[in-house]
């Protein structure tokens, strides 16, 4: 069993409900974190004793490096290969990038586990492969925020730049001529802009785009029309915004959907000499459909921030094309956004690091600051309920589905579960195999295993003050090597419920039993008569086995009794074997927790 490694801890913060997990690095004096987000993410790391090691493979700024040093030995490697970033990685806690370094499947593969989290000094995460980062329980986190204006200001740059031949006046008046006919623009003011993806940069281009007299429409099949009205803009159909639109501004991630969204077919139908500015990411456009489209007249000019491959090939025809203004993907490059990105980065991988909570947490359920608290100590229950279950089940019997039952005077959606979800999976898979489970992980490990997790919720009458009464665990279709665990429905079945503060564990198959969930317990049924528990309390006694605590619950006087004791550390063989042998003793079982 596994359950007492010292390389892996799970236990939440049980006592005062702070937003923390209790455990990991050693403590060391930080900067205080920023107030300023209100959904966490929370992710389990491992105990490490010496400082961790982030690499930071691109530029990062200042104050963010000055953070990260405070905490971690900082290992500042730019333009790495993927051959070199995959050997530098296993020596690596953390890693932080930003658009310019591919996190490959390799990559997380070649850390050997120690890869805990990477940071995305940016928004875009499409450099990063997710589900490989999710299957190593690796958190991925970005700073979404701090380069926001940047990339709008840049939008709108590229936009006016276009408009008015501004790159290529340039260029031509610095190579001797003065071409004033030639880069005639057009205006800006009445003409209609679509901004495609109204999120965080789409809004503030939208705003600018007002400013300038713009007619703003948009399309966002996710976005709250409310939003966009707000600042009136008129959200519609891609197909509609496209043909409607002078200019076309793209704002959208780029995912499976939006990949090469604008193609030929796109092209075709958007108005004869509609402009397009890209400052969202290369592989939205299909570039040679681009270029087609620009040579037939039918998109009259782009402005590029993003390419499919960066740095484009030096014969890259859109690069070259006459028609088209680009920048080196320069839209986060303020030397603001860079300084808030770096911050951002820093304090959300350190928190990382620490056991924290991340709010950018890109690849696990983000979870409110209020729920958490709440359930803090429910988490650490849920957690050692599935440690408790698993370990009743008979070696050999695979457990395959697992039902988790939450009982609650709270209305169904009051609660959220994912949490407590998650702890059930990484208590009853840790002990089992040696994989690490934590938020970031727990679904797909337990898919991968084959463990089927059901959830059920039971509301009960009465106060809803606490947010659960009691959390059950049933493993069905295996043996016990404790045969009381099986509940009268033939499942594996424990109870548990907090009390004072703290877990305890209420029942075990059909017997009520109450034992604090702490360090480890001694299962043992016998035949309810008197005497028993002294024997066993003074065989332990004479061993120096401090029992912490002890309860016992029985069927019906006279007849059965289990006795549940909790004890400090864990017994010597020879010692459990003397309770085995007391005669009243029908069979008992040791489990860590
Ligand atoms: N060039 C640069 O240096 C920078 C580029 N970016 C890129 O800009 C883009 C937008 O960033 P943010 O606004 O911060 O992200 P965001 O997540 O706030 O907004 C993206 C919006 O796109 C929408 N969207 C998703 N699928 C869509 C689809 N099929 N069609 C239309 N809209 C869709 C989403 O609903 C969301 O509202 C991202 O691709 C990001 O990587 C962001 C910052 C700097
Ligand atoms: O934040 C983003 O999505 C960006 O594209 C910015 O990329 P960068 O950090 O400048 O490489």
């Amino acid at each position: 069993m596994s359950a007492g490694c010292c390389t892996r801890n799970s236990v939440f913060a049980p006592t005062k409900p702070t937003l923390s997990w209790k455990f990991t690095l050693p403590s060391k004096t930080l900067p205080p974190l920023r107030k300023t987000t209100k959904r966490f993410a929370v992710f389990a790391t491992f105990i490490s004793t010496s400082k961790p090691t982030v690499l930071v493979a691109e530029k990062l700024g200042e104050a963010g490096l000055d953070l990260l040093k405070k905490f971690a030995n900082v290992d500042c490697s730019y333009y790495l290969s993927p051959e070199e970033l995959c050997s530098k990685i296993s020596l690596c806690d953390a890693l932080i990038v930003r658009s310019g370094t591919q996190v490959s499947r390799e990559v997380f593969e070649s850390s050997g586990g120690r890869l805990k989290v990477v940071g995305r000094a940016g928004v875009g995460i499409d450099n990063v492969d997710l589900p490989a980062a999710t299957e190593h329980g690796c958190l991925v986190v970005n700073a979404p925020t701090a380069n926001t204006i940047a990339a709008a200001e840049h939008g709108i740059a590229l936009l006016t730049a276009m408009a008015r031949n501004i790159a290529q006046a340039d260029a031509s008046i610095k190579s001797g001529k003065w071409q004033r006919s030639k880069y005639v623009g057009v205006s800006l003011v009445g003409k209609t802009i679509a901004v495609m993806g109204f999120g965080k940069v789409g809004s503030e281009v939208a705003r600018r785009a007002k400013g300038l007299g713009m007619n703003v429409i948009a399309h966002d099949p996710y976005a709250p029309a409310d939003r966009a009205r707000a600042i009136g803009v008129e959200l519609m159909s891609f197909d509609e915004a496209i043909s409607t639109a002078d200019f076309i501004s793209l704002h959208m991630p780029l995912t499976p959907a939006t990949s090469k969204i604008f193609n030929d077919e796109a092209f075709s139908r958007m108005k004869k000499g509609a402009r397009i500015v890209n400052v969202a990411r290369g592989g939205v456009i299909d570039e040679e459909a681009l270029l087609r489209a620009l040579d037939s007249g039918i998109v009259a000019q782009a402005a590029l921030d993003v390419f499919t491959e960066e740095p484009p090939a030096k014969d890259n025809k859109l690069v070259l094309h006459e028609n088209v203004t680009v920048t080196p993907h320069l839209g986060a490059s303020t030397a603001e956004a860079q300084e808030g990105v770096a911050i951002e980065i820093a304090e959300a991988v350190v928190g990382a690091l620490k056991g924290e909570l991340a709010s950018t947490a890109v690849n696990a359920p983000m979870v409110s600051a209020e729920v958490l608290s709440e359930l803090a100590t429910f988490v650490t229950l849920a957690e050692k309920l599935g440690r408790l279950a698993v370990q009743l089940v008979a070696g050999g019997s695979g457990v395959k589905s697992v039902k988790v039952t939450y009982a609650s005077a709270r209305g169904p959606d009051d609660i959220d579960t994912r949490l407590l979800r998650a702890m059930i999976i990484k208590g009853v898979i840790e002990p089992i195999s040696s994989v690490f489970v934590n938020l970031v992980n727990a679904d797909f490990i337990a898919k991968q295993r084959g463990v089927n997790l059901t959830e059920e919720r039971i509301t009960l009458d009465g106060s809803p003050e606490n947010p659960l009464e009691y959390i059950q665990v049933q493993i069905a279709n295996v043996e016990s090597k404790f045969a009381s665990a099986i509940s009268d429905f033939g499942e594996i079945r424990v109870e548990g419920r907090v009390k004072d503060g703290k877990p305890h564990l209420t029942k075990v198959g059909s017997f009520g039993v109450d034992v604090s969930l702490e360090g480890s317990i001694i299962l043992c049924r016998q035949v309810d008569q008197p005497g028993i528990i002294g024997k066993v309390g003074s065989i332990l006694g004479d061993e120096n086995v401090n029992v912490n605590f002890m309860s016992v619950g029985r069927i019906a006087t006279q007849r059965q009794a289990v006795m549940t004791i909790g004890v400090d550390e864990e017994p010597r063989k020879e010692v459990l074997k003397k309770i085995g042998d007391i005669a009243a003793v029908e069979e008992f079982v040791f489990l860590k927790l």
